[in-house]
């Protein structure tokens, strides 16, 4: 374990302060989108989620690195990726107050620093990442930039305008499978996290992973749920996905079909039912968020990632109702379908690393299924065909 070389960098906010820190990743220099995250853990986790592609990501908690990075090629029994949440790392930078390079951690095969070298992600340590906070919760979200040694400094980017799902999104369907499986299930990959399908796959279920803009209506009914994930960018930049879950909620024939939503999953579900988004000023990343679900006044404690919110009062009535909402700032936290089996929720129930308080929606998802089986034909619930060529390995997964 040796420090790493520190070479001078200078993260910079778009028309805001400039700070001099020094690099301990990747050499290289990169823009994007600067977002904040208060969750005291799970670094690995938040850089491999595809929600974050494509986004500089400042730390709060001020020491980083000092439990290194777990293996990228450790499976589960369903073939999933232990430790990460896609195979690789979505942001293009972090911004660190102290990075801890001494590392002890059971699982830790790697110091962060020579993580970010192999992954590309510039990474900058010395940064006064508490006035960083203030500017962005003041000014709202901005553009920033990471400046190693004498590069040229790169243009800003606003890569909220690019379509970011369909960079993220599985370009083939796949399929985890469950030798138990009790439920075969599809879900729209809009970016998932591994430990959304393992919250899926570990209650008993099939998970076909399809595009993110796959005609979902033409296979719904060989499924048994729908599953509709997270991701990154703006939710209206994806309409083929909208349209698509549009057909699910208006035909009568998927009337009882049970539909899940988390995160973007959440916001492409609202927009399919007439709902509006916003961008939010500085969004919610964090581990703490409470949410007090308004169907039994319990308050939630939740993991969360988002830059974008539904705007409750654009709920169609008597449609769907609001199910949680943010304690904290009063944003929508989640919705319920007035008649159908269908709910979403804006906060990460799977939420690794932590905390698990609402992983009993997964279960709620279940019970959903289990009732929708007992209504199906039969024959339709066991000679379920799966007409959709499909890669068995979830190794097939490289984005
Ligand atoms: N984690 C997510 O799915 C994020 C959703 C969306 N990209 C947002 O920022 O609001």
């Amino acid at each position: 374990m040796a420090p790493p070389v520190l070479t001078k960098a200078t993260f910079q906010i778009q028309n805001g302060p400039s700070y001099d820190g020094y690099s301990f990743g990747a050499k290289a220099s990169v823009a994007g989108e600067t977002v904040f995250t208060t969750s005291l853990v799970g670094y690995p986790e938040s850089m491999t989620d595809p929600s974050y592609k494509g986004q500089i990501l400042v730390f709060t908690q001020p020491l980083i690195g000092n439990y290194g990075v777990p293996s990228g090629e450790a499976r589960d029994e369903f073939n999933l990726l232990k430790y990460f949440e896609s195979p690789h790392a979505h942001v293009v930078g972090i911004v660190v107050a102290e990075y801890a390079w001494r590392y002890s951690h059971w699982t830790a095969v790697q110091s962060l620093a020579e993580w970010c070298e192999k992954e590309g992600v510039a990474a900058i340590t010395g940064v006064d990442t508490r006035s960083v906070v203030q500017y962005l919760r003041e000014q709202g979200s901005s553009l920033g930039r990471i400046v190693v040694g004498d590069e040229a400094a790169p243009e800003y980017v606003d890569t909220m305008k690019s379509h970011l799902v369909a960079q993220v999104s599985t370009r083939e369907p796949y399929h985890i499978s469950n030798a138990n499986a009790t439920a075969n299930l599809a879900l729209i990959d809009c970016g998932v996290k591994e430990n959304i399908v393992r919250c899926l796959a570990s209650r008993g279920a099939n998970v076909t992973v399809l595009p993110h803009d796959y005609k979902i209506q033409d296979v719904a009914d060989q499924f048994d749920g729908i599953f509709i994930s997270n991701g990154p960018g703006n939710p209206t930049s994806c309409g083929q996905t909208v349209e698509n879950i549009k057909v699910l909620l208006e035909d009568p024939k998927f009337a009882h079909l049970p539909i899940f939503g988390i995160c973007l999953g959440h916001q492409l579900l609202a927009l399919a039912a007439g709902a509006r988004s916003v961008k939010m000023k500085y969004g919610n990343r964090a581990h703490n968020i409470p949410a007090l679900d308004l169907t039994t006044g319990q308050c939630h404690i939740t993991s969360q990632n988002h830059g974008y919110a539904i705007d409750a009062e654009s709920l169609p009535k008597n449609v769907f109702k609001p199910f949680f909402v943010n304690l904290n700032d009063g944003s929508n936290e989640g919705m319920i379908h007035c008649t159908r089996p269908v709910f979403s929720t804006q906060f990460h129930p799977e939420a690794k690393g932590g905390p698990m308080d609402t992983a009993v929606l997964f279960d709620k998802y279940f019970e959903n299924i289990a009732q929708y089986q007992k209504t199906r034909d039969s024959s339709a619930k066991t000679a379920v065909k799966f007409n959709i060529p499909v890669q068995t390995m979830a190794s097939q997964r490289v984005l």
